[in-house]
């Protein structure tokens, strides 16, 4: 077992001196063990109630401030919303009991399946796999998508785990955050169109808006700039959906056959197979 130095931390990170703890506690190693390890109970449980979907949700940590230290094209990024897709497959790729995820903005939902086993449903682990492994794929293809425009700063991403009981509320569940997708969506291309093609200050367009319905906000559009929303992609009115395709199925058959003693032998035969994600 190793320990580290503690270090005071003032404002920078600095290195530990790391020294084998055996040194210290050549002679007491099982008795350690046995008078520490009731600190383990102090672990809360966070299994996840069974037959539930697990949701876990990622966002985007005052992603405000890196779209536009990143110089983020407005009011959607294609670069952007592509590298967050890129990632979530990642996880998707890594995490195999997702079914499904959606993804808009800075955010993106996984769902895992109802009779997930994985990390014994454990939401500490799911979350925190599902936020470390979408985390370090966005740094990692971040040149993908971004090509020679330096990532600043370390991007990171906060997560919550929520549980639902039944498919209509997990169908209402992602049917809330596309409306949310939606509902900004719309308000971020008036806006922005006023900015960009208006001429208007970004506070004259706040003012602008302030009450206006979404069939005002359709309107100021056609009629001001000859745009149809519904003429938007649907990349950005409606978010992405990343799931499963099916490509080979793998068919395990168990089935007895006759040898030349007579009897009954069983034998399993199996397909190779092979998954691929789709958008
Ligand atoms: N320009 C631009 N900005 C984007 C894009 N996608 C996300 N953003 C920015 O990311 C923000 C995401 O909103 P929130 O998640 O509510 O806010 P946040 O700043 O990340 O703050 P916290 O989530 O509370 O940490 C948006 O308000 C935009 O400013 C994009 O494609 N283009
Ligand atoms: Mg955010
Ligand atoms: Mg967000």
């Amino acid at each position: 077992m190793l320990i580290g130095n503690l270090c005071r931390l003032s404002g920078r990170v600095r290195s530990c001196v790391v020294q084998p703890l055996t040194c210290l506690f050549t002679t007491s190693t099982n008795m350690a063990k046995s008078k520490f390890e009731y600190v383990r109970n102090f672990e809360a449980d966070d299994t996840c109630l069974r037959n539930c979907y697990i949701v876990v949700r990622l966002d985007g940590r005052n992603f405000h401030k890196f779209a536009e230290q990143h110089k983020f094209t407005k009011p959607n990024d294609d670069r952007a919303l592509g590298l967050m897709t890129r990632s979530a497959r990642s996880v998707m790729g890594e995490l195999e009991d997702i079914i499904i995820a959606y993804g808009q903005s800075d955010e993106f939902s996984f769902v895992f399946k109802r009779t997930s086993t994985l990390f014994k449903r454990r939401a500490s682990k799911l979350m925190t796999h599902v936020a470390s492994q979408f985390s370090s794929s966005y740094v990692f293809y971040w040149k993908d998508f971004f090509g020679e425009q330096p990532l600043l700063y370390p991007p990171g991403f906060d997560g919550r785990v929520v549980l639902y009981p039944s498919n209509r509320n997990l169908r209402d569940y992602l049917s809330w955050r596309q409306a949310d997708c939606h509902i900004n969506n719309l308000y971020n291309t008036v806006f922005w169109t006023l900015v960009q093609k208006g001429g208007l200050t970004t506070v004259q367009a706040e003012d602008r808006l302030k009450g206006t319905l979404a069939a005002d906000k359709n309107e100021i559009l056609f009629s001001d700039f000859d745009i149809n929303y519904n003429n938007e992609p649907a990349l950005h009115k409606k978010g992405t959906t990343l799931i499963w395709e099916k490509r080979d199925e793998t068919v395990t058959k168990r089935m007895k056959r006759p040898d030349w003693r007579g009897g009954g032998r069983a034998c399993d035969s199996q397909q190779e197979d092979g998954a691929g994600l789709s958008l």
